[in-house]
């Protein structure tokens, strides 16, 4: 006998009554995108469980990949057999006897298929007795056991399961919209970005870059940044902003210590015309409270004023070190840590307002005409397409087509 499925158990998405349907069908469509370079695996979904038939591929690969994908609530290596009564002892004996140093278990039996004839209660005695009677050394603990044996009697077939792996929660990508996301190529922002997927958002990027005071390698950083991103949504878009010559003639006409926060007006401004374009109807920031001078509350007002759209922000309420664990986890921090200039560090005034007002800024704007920058700016933002890398044996395969 050998485990032949994963069986993966769904998030909160088994909460959301009519919307379920959808939402396993997407679970789906992001599990096989997933696992687009295992060929010979079988995917199978119903209501509340999805099933991958490993037809004798390596487990691990599978379940590392697997581990990224939202709205997998955890999983399960399962052994499938018939569901009588003998085939179903034999395979709680096999889950039972594979890993060392466990000295209890438990058995918890679900019969979702009413027809067969045991009900749970009585079936978890006669697995516990077999097992009993079988080995030698366990005892059962129904409380705090080392391991417990997960039955599940269905229509077509038993599985049974022995560790459960945590999944990474949230809800599966593209379930609850699309945002567009403010891209620095600083540690915070891809962030932001990961924990607004992880409740179900498609993610498109926008980058502001200001050639030549930020360079190529500014860039490409945000570009690899949004590379990172694709794993845990496949695909992201980028939309690269040209904002030199905005940026210059805001300097020119707007007081230095006024010019960050009207520069941010004009991010949000430009972003909302890229958003209705493509269908967005959000922003995510990486921005949190009191960092810096562009992140005090009367900032976030003044800049928030140009756009009525929700503007996410994952982080508002977090520490900078809690933000940093997770850009390690996310596998972004190395990237996000290199030397770069950003348009707004470049530009950046000596002595920011930290609390500057919407009418002082109103005023200012008031003054000035960017008009014909912003159209320009506008024409000429180029957008650029990144998806999850898969193995080299996907993309030999991929040749052969
Ligand atoms: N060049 C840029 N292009 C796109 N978005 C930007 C750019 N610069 C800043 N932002 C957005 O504004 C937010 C606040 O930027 P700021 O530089 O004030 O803070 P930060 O904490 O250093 O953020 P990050 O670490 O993401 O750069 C960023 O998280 C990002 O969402």
């Amino acid at each position: 006998m050998q485990y032949d499925h994963i069986l993966i158990r769904y998030g909160e998405m088994s909460l959301k009554g009519k919307n379920r349907k959808h939402f396993v069908a997407k679970l789906y469509e992001n599990v096989k995108s997933k696992l687009q370079s295992f060929p010979d695996i079988k995917i199978k979904r119903n209501r509340d469980r999805m099933y991958i038939l490993l037809n004798g591929e390596d487990p691990q690969p599978i379940m590392d990949q697997i581990k990224d994908v939202f709205g997998i609530q955890s999983f399960s290596l399962a052994v499938k057999v018939n569901s009588t009564e003998e085939e179903i002892k034999a395979g709680a004996l096999f889950a039972l006897t594979k890993p060392e140093n466990v000295k209890t278990f438990k058995v918890s039996v679900r019969r979702v298929n009413k027809n067969f004839p045991i009900n749970s209660q009585d079936m978890n005695r006669v697995i516990g007795g077999h097992l009993l009677r079988n080995t030698e050394g366990y005892q059962v603990d129904v409380h705090q056991p080392d391991m417990e044996i997960m039955v599940e009697i269905r229509r077509d077939g038993t599985y049974i399961t022995s560790e459960k792996i945590k999944g990474a929660g949230g809800l599966p990508v593209g379930t609850t919209g699309k945002s567009l996301l403010l891209l620095s190529g600083g540690i915070d922002s891809p962030v932001a970005g990961y924990l607004t997927m992880k409740r179900g958002v498609e993610i498109e990027a926008i980058h502001f870059h200001s050639p030549p005071y930020t360079s190529e390698r500014s860039k490409q950083k945000v570009l690899e940044l949004a590379q990172k991103l694709t794993r845990f949504g496949n695909k992201v878009r980028v939309h690269i902003v040209p904002f030199t010559k905005l940026q210059q003639s805001l300097y020119r006409q707007i007081p230095e210590e006024y010019g960050m926060t009207v520069m941010r007006r004009l991010m949000l401004r430009i972003s909302e015309h890229v958003a209705e374009r493509e269908d967005i109807l959000s922003f995510t920031t990486g921005e949190s409270l009191g960092q810096v001078a562009s992140q005090t509350m009367e900032s976030m007002n003044a800049i928030n004023e140009v756009t009525n759209y929700p503007i996410i922000r994952p982080l508002v309420a977090m520490d900078k070190l809690d933000i940093i664990e997770l850009s390690k986890k996310i596998d972004t921090y190395e990237i996000s840590i290199r030397p770069y200039e950003d348009c707004c560090t470049v530009f950046v005034p000596s002595q920011p307002k930290t609390r500057p007002t919407r009418e002082k800024i109103n005023e200012l704007e008031a003054k000035v005409d960017f008009t014909q920058e912003l159209e320009e700016t506008l024409e000429n933002i180029e957008t650029l397409e990144f998806r999850e890398e898969h193995s080299e044996q996907e993309n030999e395969f991929s040749d052969l087509l």
